[in-house]
């Protein structure tokens, strides 16, 4: 069928269009079904929408379609409808618990690269990752292929190293410590990151605060060749492209299962030809692995898929029971690390998290005995920040100091009750808080923590404050707070049942 196009002044990540009611009946598509648009020699596949907005005979494409199509408004354009990709059978085998070969492997990531599996088909897959899991040969085919299916980066010279975190635990914020305190001993570390997965700001959203991160891979290669590191966005270069748009449909669900997990590491790792890397498996009550067994389970499967793709992986088991330093959200938690990196001192949950992680890479990298000691004397010597403020710079910052990062103006501060210890933060309870003010998306949104676990607190003492960058958003957060609280104080009821008050 011939279509007239009608752009339509929006974005869409997904590969949508609309199409007029009574077309679609006549071509016989329904819901999720594709059609496959053709201009010359260029085609895409889109998942058509019923609209009114368009008229019999006229196809409504997103802007950012047309452009990758380079069609414009009333140009002709063909279109056909298509059967589902071999793909969709291979992720409901993999529901139905059976284990995929390396070809159908393969093929999903490359469908998924290709925008051919729709978000209900990916989601799919995702869940049957967490049901059904796969067993080692499928998850290095899966590292594999998301490797493959993008660019990757060799250096010429120079000892590549990199970290990683699994994440799951709020503000971790360590990357920004770790990355310029290894660039400043000139090893190379092209660090590439992602988005909040679970949390309320991935590295790629805290970087964000101060620099830009959407840098193509050509520039992360110059500018670690120039400075040392970069700390980019994983979904902005084309480094494993298959992994962001995994994670989109991972974070609504806030769901990692265990094999995406391995690959989406993994790939990214792989693909800047790191030699050493160290990951961190933060492991404690509301983090994303629970207990030590598991910790070393997954340490071991690190591991392991490390040797099957050549790379020498260290895996470090971190506290994770509750928030690394005392800030959670984009624009708090870049404050935060800056402001360590300028006093020499913070949190020590941050600085001996980051020594410690820097630490194994120097020594894995041979550049020294005591990697801890060198780390700190690297940090303390004001080495880190003056690479940090580097790295900033040549991604195209220009945030200097860290009074100069904006936080919420919006604010409210819960302060307790009565005296006593703090007994638990609790990381669930805080990401939902700081996501309700608006983290990541508004970078100013957070929460800052003023007692952590162990410490004593008297009547009227502040224990966290909320940040949002608007009102409605702190009054949602404030709400979330009330129905969850995030800070337990030793003694403090925390339920009532049954509910109901006696008048
Ligand atoms: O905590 P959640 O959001 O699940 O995990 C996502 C975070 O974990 C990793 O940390 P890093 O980049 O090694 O610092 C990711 O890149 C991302 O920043
Ligand atoms: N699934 C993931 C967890 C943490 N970091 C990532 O990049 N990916």
């Amino acid at each position: 069928m011939i279509f007239k196009v009608r752009l339509i002044p929006v974005k869409m990540n997904e590969f949508y269009g609309f199409a007029n009611e009574e077309d679609l009946k006549e071509i016989g598509i329904i819901h999720g079904d594709r059609l496959k648009l053709v201009k010359g020699s260029k085609s895409i596949t889109i998942f058509p929408q019923p609209s009114q907005i368009v008229a019999r005979g006229e196809i409504g494409i997103p802007i950012n379609i047309a452009e990758e199509l380079k069609v414009k408004d009333g140009e002709e354009i063909k279109a056909f409808p298509i059967s589902r990709p071999k793909s969709v059978e291979y992720i409901r085998k993999k529901l139905s618990g059976k284990k995929l070969s390396k070809d159908e492997i393969y093929e999903i990531i490359e469908d998924i690269v290709n925008n051919s599996l729709s978000e209900i088909e990916l989601t799919a897959f995702v869940v049957s990752n967490y049901l059904v899991g796969m067993d080692f040969d499928e998850i290095e085919w899966m590292t594999r292929a998301m490797i493959e299916t993008g660019e990757t980066i060799s250096f010429e010279k120079g000892i590549v190293v990199d970290k990683h975190s699994i994440g799951g635990v709020p503000g971790n914020k360590i990357s920004l410590i770790i990355v310029p305190t290894v660039a400043s001993a000139g090893l190379l570390i092209p660090k590439t990151a992602s988005r909040a997965i679970t949390s309320a700001s991935g590295t790629a959203d805290t970087m964000e605060v101060l620099a830009n991160v959407n840098l193509s891979v050509e520039e992360i290669k110059e500018i670690t060749e120039r400075v040392g590191g970069v700390i980019a966005w994983g979904g902005a270069t084309n480094i494993a492209p298959a992994d962001d748009k995994i994670i989109r449909v991972e974070y609504p669900l806030s769901l990692d299962p265990k094999p995406q997990l391995l690959a989406s590491v993994m790939a990214k790792k792989g693909a800047v030809g790191a030699k050493h890397v160290v990951i961190d498996i933060p492991v404690g009550e509301g983090a994303k692995i629970s207990d030590m067994k598991r910790g070393r389970e997954l340490s071991s499967d690190f591991v392991e898929l490390g040797r099957r793709l050549g790379l020498n992986v260290t895996c470090a088991i971190t506290y994770g029971g509750q928030p690394i330093g005392r800030a959670v959200g984009p624009a708090l938690e870049a404050k935060e690390a800056l402001k360590a990196m300028e006093e020499r001192k913070g949190s020590s949950s941050l600085l001996e998290k980051s020594f410690g992680i820097a630490g194994i890479l120097f020594e894995m990298a041979g550049i020294a005995m005591n990697g801890y000691e060198y780390a700190k004397e690297l940090f303390m010597k004001g080495k880190t920040h003056e690479k940090f403020l580097e790295i900033v710079e040549a991604q195209g910052g220009e945030i200097r100091r860290s009074e100069e990062i904006m936080v919420g103006e919006n604010t409210h501060t819960f302060t307790a009750s009565f005296e006593g210890a703090v007994v638990a933060v609790r990381n669930k309870a805080i990401v939902k808080i700081a996501r309700a003010a608006g983290a990541p998306k508004d970078k100013g949104a957070g929460i800052v923590i003023h007692k952590k676990k162990g410490e004593v607190v008297k009547k009227g003492d502040p224990l966290f404050t909320i940040y949002a960058e608007k009102d409605w958003k702190l009054q949602n957060a404030v709400e979330t707070a009330r129905s969850d609280f995030p800070i337990i104080v030793s003694g403090m009821i925390l339920d009532r049942y049954p509910s109901f008050k006696v008048m």
